[in-house]
């Protein structure tokens, strides 16, 4: 199968062209969607932090206009990226907005050099930042993340965050810390979040999560001693749900979904759901 979108190095410096617009509100929509003839854009005298030349889609040259805010164009409204992705049939279209908000977030994030303070310049041939001054690189930022699911029988550990939507609940999940493994930061987070220990977890998938730049590692793991004793402040409830009482769940599309569809066919007997894109 060809994937619709394919990312590559182009040249800003060159005409024509679609564009994407993004800002750190989202992008820009109109009725024809957030692709738009990239001249048409660039005489609209728009507040351009950076232009970068994203990759392809559907075989065309694809652009992105990073704004420094939401400037108002006719015809058209800012849509956030969350939005997409529970809106969107098209999940090549939405790996395309994945990426092109997480390029335009770190270029806007990177346009000084931390390291000597001179402005940061778009390197010709990969994708990477370079400091006009010292000649540091900096490459688009990845935060690795464990995302696990912890079962006992027929019961999920699944927990919610104030952020969340009512009634939703989620597997746990966390930022890897320097110098950890990932099993060892599955272990840790469960226990911080919830206070229970796991027996090893096991490897399932990963997934690129664009909220805002993770690379979600996806784990399942048994339950192995404790009770539930929550973290304040990132866990507003947690609880073991038998597989027969779920509540809300988190989002279709999103691995945290993927791993509680894919335990529920194991137990029930059921086809195994697809891999999160
Ligand atoms: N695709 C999916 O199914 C899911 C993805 N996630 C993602 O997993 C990641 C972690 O999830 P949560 O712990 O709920 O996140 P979170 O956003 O609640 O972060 C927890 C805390 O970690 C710290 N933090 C933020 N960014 C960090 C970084 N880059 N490195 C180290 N620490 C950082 C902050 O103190 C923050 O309050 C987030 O990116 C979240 O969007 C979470 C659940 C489901
Ligand atoms: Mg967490
Ligand atoms: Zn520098």
């Amino acid at each position: 199968m060809s994937l619709r979108w394919q990312p590559a190095i182009l040249d800003p410096a060159k005409e024509g062209g679609w564009a994407l617009v993004h800002c750190q509100q989202g992008f820009l929509i109109d009725r024809n969607g957030v692709l738009f003839p990239r001249d048409w854009l660039k005489r609209l005298d728009l507040p351009v932090l950076s232009e970068q030349g994203l990759g392809y889609f559907d075989g065309d040259e694809v652009f992105l206009l990073e704004l420094a805010h939401p400037a108002e164009v006719p015809g058209s409204v800012w849509q956030g990226l969350r939005q997409f992705m529970l809106q969107d049939e098209d999940a090549e279209r939405f790996r395309m907005l994945g990426y092109a908000a997480q390029i335009g977030t770190w270029v806007n994030q990177h346009r000084f050099c931390g390291s000597c303070g001179h402005p940061m310049r778009q390197h010709r041939s990969e994708r990477a930042m370079q400091c006009e001054g010292c000649g540091i690189r900096h490459y688009p930022r990845i935060s690795p993340s464990m995302i696990v699911l912890v079962t006992r029988g027929d019961e999920l550990l699944l927990a919610r965050s104030p952020r969340f939507a009512p009634g939703v609940y989620s597997t746990l999940a966390g930022f890897v810390e320097p110098g950890e493994s990932a099993e060892q930061c599955v272990a840790r987070e469960v226990h911080e979040e919830v206070g229970v220990s796991i027996h090893p977890p096991r490897y399932i998938c990963s997934q690129g999560w664009p909220f805002p730049h993770s690379l979600m590692l996806g784990y399942h793991a048994e339950y192995a001693a404790g009770d539930i004793v929550m973290q304040p402040e990132e866990i507003e409830d947690a609880r073991w749900f038998s597989i027969h009482a779920l509540p809300g769940l988190p989002a279709p599309r999103s691995i945290a979904r993927y791993l509680i569809e894919l335990y529920l066919a194991q137990r029930l007997g059921h086809p195994e759901p697809m891999l999160p894109g």
